[in-house]
């Protein structure tokens, strides 16, 4: 894969699998790495819980996310689970529904000036900003008003670092810092991490001195205006590291960085698939509105988490969407024990590779494994079907904390375009060249046409 361009990967990726299906053996450098793609044999190695370490791509991260979460390993992450899991508890993101709808609100707005845009318009943009906001205000607690501020150099940073990353992981001669650092694109690397790294030490700074400040209840409730405090995961990290367990503040930033990383890219990409497969089928489209509209009725009230729990067609809307274009398309684990995985043995030492999004495209699993068909998560479907096809959040130990979050966030958004616009995509799923980034995005944006309800 090297020297391979950055458009030119994903088809690479997708011609080796086709031909040595359904496991086979590359070689970076020295490092024997294994391609699995069969629900059978990502079982062992998801079902592990010692062999959670990533793979060295992981590596690219630390720079700006330290080892957080996503990136750490052993006792430092497995405390750190520990410590975080109860800030997804259901009740913690019932909260969240106000910011969720309030950011999508905004969207509409925006999105409401392409109506009459008969040529089309990227919807990427919009979503991303979209999913900035609200991730931004649910873990941090502040704003970046990504959507009405374009020219936000935060912003831009989120946008150029992901990108940055990847060309730097198909160039191994710019692997090393020293030489990096002279090129346009480790200067701009540099640049980034500190306009990131200091918005959210300054975020962390300043909760942690209103937090001292704070001393009535009422205080730590409340805003300086009265209004209701809302709560944001970082608050919930600096509570839990006053108790028995203390972060430090890198630690802290460190996860916050993460959720901030992992928690918009994703939902980004997949609000964005979403939205581009109901614009090539109107009928599941058709269908997803009038379940709005039998929630709903004739009202323009805004959804709450019951409403969200009643759109039981949506949900399998995203679930399928997300199984056609997980955003998470490769996940990879540095063996540190043996694992056995259909006839082989992978030694500890070497890597394993998880393509996730051929897993979705098995037709073992999924008989018509090209089409788009939201009935595929029927429960009577569902029930007997492999469990490892299908996963979209990775399973085991290390899935994504984040699920229950960006279901949240996706049923809100989707649920707002669609009662307001009817989507039609310019382009169909056979037009569409992806790239094999860290999170599955498409080439040249999803363009689509929208028309008021
Ligand atoms: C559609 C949306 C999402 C998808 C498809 C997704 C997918 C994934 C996948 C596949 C992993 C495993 C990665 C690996 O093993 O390398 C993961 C981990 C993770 N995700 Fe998500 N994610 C989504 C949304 C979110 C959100 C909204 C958040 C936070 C607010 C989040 C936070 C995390 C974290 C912190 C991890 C690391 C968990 C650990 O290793 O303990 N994700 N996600």
């Amino acid at each position: 894969m090297i020297g391979v361009t950055r458009e030119g990967l994903w088809d690479k990726i997708n011609e080796y699998i086709h031909k040595f299906w359904p496991l086979f053996r590359t070689w970076n450098g020295s490092i024997p790495e294994i391609q699995i793609m069969e629900a059978d044999h990502m079982e062992p190695i998801l079902r592990s819980s010692v062999n959670i370490k990533k793979g060295y791509v992981y590596d690219f991260l630390h720079p700006w996310l330290g080892t957080g979460l996503l990136t750490s390993t052993g006792q430092k992450w497995f405390a750190h689970r520990k410590l975080i899991t109860p800030t997804f508890h259901f009740k913690i993101l019932e909260n969240f529904q106000e910011v969720f709808v309030e950011k999508t609100q905004i969207l509409v707005e925006k999105l409401q000036k392409e109506v009459g845009n008969s040529k089309g318009f990227d919807v990427y943009p919009y979503i991303t900003r979209c999913a900035l906001d609200i991730i931004c205000e649910t873990a941090m607690g502040t704003e970046v008003n990504a959507q009405e501020n374009i020219n936000s150099p935060y912003v831009d940073a989120i946008y150029d670092i992901s990108e940055i990353i990847i060309r730097r992981m198909l160039r191994p001669w710019l692997r090393n810092d020293f030489v990096y650092s002279f090129t346009k694109d480790g200067k701009r690397y540099k640049e980034c991490l500190e306009i990131l790294h200091s918005f959210t030490t300054k975020v962390i700074r300043e909760k942690k001195a209103n937090l001292k400040n704070q001393t009535t209840q009422q205080e730590t409730q409340h805003d300086d205006l009265g209004r209701k405090r809302r709560v944001a995961f970082l608050d919930l990290l600096l509570e839990a590291s006053q108790g028995d367990t203390v972060l430090s503040d890198e630690d802290i930033r460190e996860e916050v960085d993460t959720f901030m990383f992992e928690g918009h890219d994703t939902t980004s990409a997949s609000l964005c698939w979403t939205l581009f497969l109901l614009g090539n089928y109107p009928e599941v489209q058709e269908k997803v509105f009038e379940e709005q509209a039998s929630i709903f009725q004739d009202s323009g009230r805004q959804p709450n988490t019951q409403d969200l729990a009643e759109m039981k067609y949506l949900e399998r809307v995203i679930k399928e969407s997300l199984r056609l274009y997980p955003s998470v398309p490769i996940i990879l684990r540095h063996l540190t024990e043996d694992v056995t995985v259909g006839e082989h043995t992978l030694p500890a030492g070497s890597h394993a590779t998880l393509h996730i999004y051929h897993a979705h495209r098995n037709p073992k699993y999924f008989p018509n494994p090209e089409a788009f068909d939201p009935d595929n998560f029927l429960p009577e479907r569902v029930q007997g079907r492999h469990p490892y096809a299908y996963v979209p959040f990775s399973a085991g130990s290390r899935n994504c904390i984040g699920q229950k979050f960006a279901l949240l966030e996706e049923k809100t958004v989707l649920s707002a375009v669609l009662r307001r616009f009817r989507v039609r995509a310019l382009d169909a799923p056979s037009d569409v060249r992806l790239y094999a980034e860290l999170v599955l995005r498409p080439q040249g944006g999803i363009r689509l046409v929208i028309e008021p309800r």
